[in-house]
């Protein structure tokens, strides 16, 4: 067929439109502080951007400013200071699908979790009787309660929908004078059982994250009567949406790798440590100082929750515009925040929301069903390794999304730098499909395996190098163990991944060379998304036929699949086996290859 030769896929480098009009004046609109607009909301306004109380208006547009169109009429305006940009930009701006960005608000799911204000039809939170709940909350944490001997507040900082954040001084000790943020949480905006476990996990995961440096850090939770207080350290840098608005709406595609290597970074490490954030929007990453080079730092796991490997969650969080289909299907995992970093990533490349519409259930519909425009421009004029890394976060199914990890050795992340790829959940979870797996599928994997390009196996030794300390070639379950080990927050406790390496104990009685490794832990899924999907598969099926496929007795597969002698396995399986000569047929192949339970839905 001669289309066997595993090439490595070429990546054309394109020379990327590095046009950042406003590349210098970054902090021109920071002087208000971080967070001076609110993501607040009005749970019962239908309108997904209509203004919210007390956040500062542009007269062009129907969100707050600062907003890109403030550039392009203010005097004040770096567009305006600028003769270079000013002709292309403004053109740009009104040629846009949809407005620019603007606070993201939570769905309103969430805040009738939290409010226990639910209407009717958005009744969506089946969670016990609220009304029985508010006779007996009990709002005691069992936090310190020497906030006030401890710091001197100072200004406030930000403000968001459950409280405000101000910066404040350590008072004594040897941390004295040292600056810090404390979010104030008031307890009266308590009201339900929901609200007030959501704040305990919201302490538990900051407490049980560390060490990350694209993690806010934190110092310590305290209450009194009145309020909740979270310390932890100062960012004055403000959020990276103000700085997106302040550039005009747009990153050039070096500005916006620098920015999404922190956010795949930190967010690698949340979902190794079994933690989904849940809540991932620019709003919630801050940057330490105002400096252009400053670090990112997540913050805001009000949402946040622990997720075990095999785990799904289903309830409906998140704020509309960065919600992952998934979450609207109420059955997701990690892979959801992968979701907000692809419109994240569309957003800072572009300047506009992929998924857009004046309602939150227009904006629910366009997650659902539409493709987001990758024709408008800047698209066009952007890379092609740029739009195929969006394209790739912005998969609707998430199984053939790329993790955070792999976004981070995607050929337009990686570029000429040494980026360093974590270590990736998703790896343990395909080696315990594999191993779990019948023969004849562990052969096919392996032919697959043998197509793989040049930029799939770096992801795949990278992660293979985690795991093997002493570079002899193999892995075993014990390198398993410490590699995990090394990496391990007390999050990782919660969220049971200690226990999940259990359905890897086949292992423990052999190794596991680079080969088997790439069998094991390639994602046929992942692969079935790309377009070269059919050259692998027909490539990996010639393999397959010189080495592997043989006569196949029906039973043995109707056995390897699970099918019960009720089911009647002629009229199954007839697809499966070539007439001729009782082999695998290319297409019994690739059903092979995505394993029992998918191949069962497909061919019933
Ligand atoms: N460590 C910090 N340093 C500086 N400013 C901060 C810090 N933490 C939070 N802020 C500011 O306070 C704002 C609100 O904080 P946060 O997002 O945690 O609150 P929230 O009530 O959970 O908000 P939301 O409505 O988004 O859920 C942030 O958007 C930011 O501007
Ligand atoms: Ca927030
Ligand atoms: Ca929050």
């Amino acid at each position: 067929m001669g289309l066997c030769n595993s090439k490595p896929y070429s990546n054309p480098t394109r020379s990327s439109r590095n046009f950042d009009p406003h590349g210098n004046s970054s902090t021109a609109n920071n002087n208000d502080g971080a967070g001076a607009h609110s993501s607040s909301v009005n749970g019962g306004n239908p309108s997904a951007d209509a203004p919210n109380d007390g956040v500062k208006r542009s007269p062009f547009f129907p969100f707050y400013t600062p907003s890109p169109a403030h550039y392009w009429f203010s005097k004040k305006s770096p567009a305006a200071r600028s003769p270079a940009t000013s002709d292309s930009t403004p053109r740009r701006f009104f040629k846009r699908p949809f407005p620019p960005p603007s606070p993201a608000k939570h769905i309103r799911a969430v805040l009738a979790r939290r409010h226990g204000s639910v209407k009717p039809n958005e009744a969506t939170i089946p969670e016990g009787s609220e009304a029985d709940e508010v006779v007996a909350l009990d709002k005691n944490f069992g936090f310190s309660k020497h906030f006030g001997n401890k710091f001197e507040v100072g200004s406030e900082v930000g403000r968001g929908h459950f409280g405000y954040t101000c910066a404040a001084k350590f008072k004594k000790g040897e941390l004295k004078g040292q600056q810090v943020a404390v979010k104030v949480i008031p307890k009266a905006k308590m009201t339900t059982a929901i609200a007030i476990e959501d704040v305990r996990r919201e302490v538990k995961i900051l407490r049980a994250l560390t060490g990350h440096k694209n993690l806010v850090q934190f110092y310590d939770a305290y209450e009194d009567h009145d309020n909740v207080y979270i310390v932890m350290e100062l960012c004055e840098g403000g959020e990276l949406l103000d700085r997106i608005l302040s550039r005009g709406g747009k990153y050039t595609e070096e500005d916006a790798k620098a920015v999404l290597r922190q956010i795949l970074n930190v967010v690698a490490f949340c979902h190794l440590q079994g933690v989904v954030h849940r809540d991932l929007k620019p709003e919630n990453f801050l940057f330490t100082s105002k400096d252009d080079n400053s670090e990112l730092k997540a913050i805001d796991f009000g949402l946040s929750d622990f997720v075990k490997p095999d785990e799904r969650l289903n309830d409906i969080v998140g704020s509309a515009y960065y919600v992952a289909p998934e979450v609207l299907h109420r059955a997701y995992s990690t892979e959801a925040d992968i979701w907000s970093i692809g419109v994240i990533a569309y957003i800072l490349l572009c300047g506009s929301r992929p998924f857009w519409a004046r309602t939150e259930s227009g904006i629910f519909r366009a997650v659902l069903k539409a493709d987001p425009s990758f024709d408008e421009p800047p698209w066009p004029s952007l890379s092609a390794e740029a739009r195929n890394f969006v394209k790739r976060l912005l998969n609707k199914d998430p199984r053939k999304r790329m993790t955070a990890a792999q976004a981070l050795s995607h050929p337009w992340i990686k570029s000429n730098k040494d980026v360093k790829v974590p270590l990736d959940i998703l790896i343990f979870k395909l080696m315990k499909a594999y191993m779990r797996s019948s023969s004849l599928r562990k052969a096919a994997l392996r032919a697959l395996s043998k197509t793989l390009t040049v930029d799939e196996l770096f992801y795949l030794k990278e992660q293979f190098t985690l795991l093997e300390p002493n570079k002899n070639g193999t892995i075993s379950l014990e390198n398993i163990k410490a590699a995990l080990v090394k990496n391990a927050t007390d999050a990782m406790k919660e969220s049971r991944i200690p226990d999940f390496l259990g359905s890897l104990n086949a292992l423990q009685y052999r190794r596991m060379d680079f080969d088997e490794f790439c069998a094991a832990t390639l994602s046929v899924h992942q692969l079935e998304a790309l377009d070269r999907w059919e050259q692998h598969a027909r490539c990996a099926y010639e393999l397959f036929e010189k080495d592997g496929n043989r006569a196949i007795v029906i039973e043995e597969l109707a056995s390897e699949l699970g099918l019960g002698p009720s089911v009647p396995v002629h009229a199954v399986l007839h697809d499966w086996i070539r007439h001729t000569d009782g082999k695998l047929s290319f297409l019994g192949f690739v059903k092979l290859l995505h394993g029992p339970s998918r191949s069962l839905v497909k061919a019933q």
